[in-house]
């Protein structure tokens, strides 16, 4: 539940600038944005305000990974000449330094934080009655303009004997209090190789069945075919390629999958992440006049508004790339359209995504892959960055995608740090610079970003050894030289 109590509990028949339904990201963002604009905004949050990223979900997985690539670096220390003797994981501690990371960020999305921004918090369920009124636990409360962010849960597949396992999720895989001994992970996306990774390296022996031909199926396959290597090194079997036919109980949350090609997988404990599914049931949208999909993703506009204009949405429910900087950008986005009148709208040429496994895989923009006329990809090994060859990781590569004009539309990145070197890329991007434009900026040396520029300047160097870029050079070489010479 939440550390602290409202202090605001709506009088009925309220009436609001503002009602919030959910206080994730996306709604605690919302929320604060419209405050600061000057309106009186009410957030209502069922259950602990900070939403999946805290408490399930970024601040969580990558604490666990953090432990476990100590784990990992103190197996294979003797690579440096670092000698560290026998390796020991205490799960109990390696939770609790989870459980500190959540605590310590906490206090930044809590209610107190939320009231110091003059948002207006209240707990409890709410679901729209009408077109702008909604009931909270039994008290009805009046909009003048809603934002809806109420997130998205674990999606659960049609397996026949799933629900006679004690399958985990993303939501209950924290609540563990011992290492599984055979952990198989159903789905090969970024929960499945983040926390196969994680657990494989904390000591579990893991299994990922990805029913797609590989794992990260939406990334450039070259980015996932080094990712699967690096899980195989971690001990990680992987099953790609057959969907489960069915499932069988054995005893206390055990059982076997029975895959289509025939094997069986064996577990002890089986985490389910086959993605996500949108909280937009009993919300009461179609009294509200709010379509959803006939995936139940909320339809929103470019400006983020619902078909019913006065109610907006942001996060994980709308169907866009489910990440928490998009929930977080989309909704202050939305806040401000809403309170001011302003058209902000969405942009999804540039949004940054990145596995936070080891190695990274980092990607924004056009895929990698992508074959279109006028496009073209500079790759670049980072066997040739001078800081991978220094911490020994030189297996990683950048791959930029450019167009016309040496303009950068996308890039993936794999390695140590991607996902901080994706930063420079994705601002390429938005702001439509060249491989040029990132050759003209000091790089501090030596870094992971050596790779990005690497790629830069081998395309610079392209372009100027085309027959006319030659032909243009060598009339200035010789004309500085004709004008050195009278001046001799
Ligand atoms: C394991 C895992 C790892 C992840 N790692 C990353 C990462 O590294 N980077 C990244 O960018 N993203 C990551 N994500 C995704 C990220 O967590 C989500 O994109 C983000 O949390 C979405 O925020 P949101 O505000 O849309 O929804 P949520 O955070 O789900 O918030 C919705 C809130 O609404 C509340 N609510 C629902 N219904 C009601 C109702 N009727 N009344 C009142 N309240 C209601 C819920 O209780 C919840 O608190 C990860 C997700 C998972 C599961
Ligand atoms: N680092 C990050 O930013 C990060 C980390 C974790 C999660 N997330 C967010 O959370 C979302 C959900 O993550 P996720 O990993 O659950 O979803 P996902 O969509 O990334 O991956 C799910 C995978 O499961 C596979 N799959 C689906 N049904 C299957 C079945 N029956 N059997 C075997 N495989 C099956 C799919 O082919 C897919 O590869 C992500 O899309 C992402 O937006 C982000």
């Amino acid at each position: 539940m939440n550390a602290g109590r409202t202090k605001t509990a709506p009088a009925d028949d309220d009436l609001w600038d503002l009602l919030v339904v959910g206080g994730g990201t996306a709604g605690i963002v919302g929320a604060k944005t419209a405050a600061h604009l000057g309106a009186r905004v009410l957030l209502v949050e069922q259950e602990r305000t900070g939403g999946d990223c805290l408490w399930t979900g970024c601040v969580p997985s990558k604490a666990l990974l953090a432990a476990a690539s100590v784990a990992a670096s103190a197996r294979t220390a003797h690579r440096f000449g670092v000698g560290v003797g026998e390796i020991s994981v205490d799960f109990t501690q390696v939770m609790r330094h989870v459980r500190a990371a959540i605590d310590h960020i906490a206090p930044v999305d809590s209610i107190e934080a939320l009231e110091e921004s003059s948002v207006a918090v209240t707990e409890g369920t709410a679901h729209f009655t009408t077109a702008d009124s909604a009931e909270i636990d039994g008290t009805r409360v009046r909009f003048r303009q809603a934002l809806v962010a109420t997130g998205a849960a674990p999606a659960l597949p049609r397996i026949p004997g799933l629900a006679d396992v004690g399958y985990l999720t993303s939501e209950t895989v924290w609540d563990l209090d011992e290492l599984p001994a055979d952990l198989v992970v159903l789905g090969g996306g970024s929960i499945g190789c983040e926390l196969g990774q994680a657990f494989a390296r904390l000591g579990s022996r893991v299994s990922v069945v990805e029913g797609a031909p590989s794992i990260l199926p939406r990334e450039d396959p070259r980015a996932a075919e080094a990712l699967a290597r690096a899980l195989v090194d971690d001990g990680v079997e992987l099953h790609t390629g057959s969907g489960v036919e069915a499932i069988e109980a054995t005893t206390g949350g055990a059982g076997v999958l029975r895959l289509g090609n025939g094997r069986q997988v064996p577990f002890t404990r089986l985490l389910v992440a086959v993605g996500r599914t949108p909280r937009t049931v009993d919300l009461g949208l179609d009294a509200a006049g709010v379509e959803v999909d006939d995936r139940g993703f909320v339809v929103v506009d470019e400006l983020l508004r619902t078909t019913n204009h006065h109610i907006w949405a942001a996060g994980d429910l709308t169907g866009h790339p489910q990440f928490t900087h998009t929930a977080g950008v989309h909704a202050s986005l939305a806040a401000s359209n809403a309170i001011v009148g302003v058209r902000r709208k969405v942009n999804l040429a540039a949004v940054p995504r990145v596995t936070f496994t080891d190695p990274e895989v980092a990607a924004v923009g056009l895929a990698s892959d992508t074959r279109l006329p006028g496009l073209h990809c500079v790759e670049w090994s980072h066997s040739h960055v001078d800081r991978a060859v220094a911490e020994a990781a030189v297996d990683g590569t950048t791959r930029l995608v450019v167009g016309k004009r040496g303009r950068i539309l996308g890039a993936t990145v794999v390695g140590p740090r991607a996902g901080e070197t994706l930063g420079e890329l994705t601002l390429a991007i938005t702001r439509g610079l060249t491989t040029r434009d990132l050759t003209g900026v000091i790089h501090p040396y030596p870094t992971y970003n050596d790779g990005p520029w690497n790629a830069a300047v081998s395309d610079v160097r392209d372009q100027l050894a085309r027959p006319t870029a030659r032909r243009a050079l060598g009339v200035l070489v010789r004309t500085r030289r004709w004008r050195l010479r009278r001046a001799a």
